[in-house]
């Protein structure tokens, strides 16, 4: 099923999700789910707070065909590049916004795939990207808390006001 996503500034997209303890037919039916939203959404990434599920369970797929899927399942960045790199991120919970974010180039991720079974995901580019910016949300980060103050103020009073609108249509 496609899900409801989360748009700032709902509090409950600052919750810190809680570690999967068994992979199990609930959790892949989740992530079934998770990956049925990020593609309604044109999403490449989707982390599960972002539809209201407080467990640590990341879908990815920054394929142009959709043939390159990932699950991961209380990932763990184990390492990360010195250098950084800027680039302008969107996210599904902050609908029409983008702004300028640090991230490491490349990152190397430990997780539980959909069977529960252990591997390790070396990341470059968008991939990195991605993977940094989901396992923010899973934390109850947002790519607008690196903004200035002012910015992120500017933001919630654009989404707020449109939300306004909306419910009034
Ligand atoms: O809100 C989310 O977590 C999804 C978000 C993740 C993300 C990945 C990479 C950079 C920024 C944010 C998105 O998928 S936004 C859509 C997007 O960034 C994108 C879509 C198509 C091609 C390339 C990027
Ligand atoms: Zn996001």
């Amino acid at each position: 099923a496609v899900l409801d996503v989360l748009t700032f500034p709902d509090e409950r997209l600052r919750t810190k999700a809680e570690p999967v303890t068994e992979v199990n037919d609930d959790i892949r039916k989740i992530v079934d789910d998770m990956f049925e939203t990020m593609y309604a959404e044109n999403g490449v990434g989707l982390a599960a707070t972002q539809v209201n599920i407080h467990k640590r369970i990341v879908v990815i797929d920054v394929s142009d065909n959709k043939e390159q899927s990932y699950v991961l399942i209380n990932p763990e960045i184990i390492r990360k590049s010195d250098n950084i790199m800027v680039n302008e991120e969107g996210c599904l919970s902050v609908p029409t916004c983008y702004a300028k974010v640090d991230r490491h180039t490349e990152v190397t991720v430990k997780a539980l795939d959909r069977d529960g079974n252990s591997f390790e995901l070396d990341g470059e580019e968008l991939l990195a990207i991605c993977i940094q910016h989901e396992l923010d949300h899973l934390n109850g980060v947002l790519f607008v808390d690196y903004l200035s103050p002012l910015k992120r103020k500017r933001i919630q009073a654009k989404l707020e006001k449109e939300a306004r609108l909306a419910s009034r249509s």
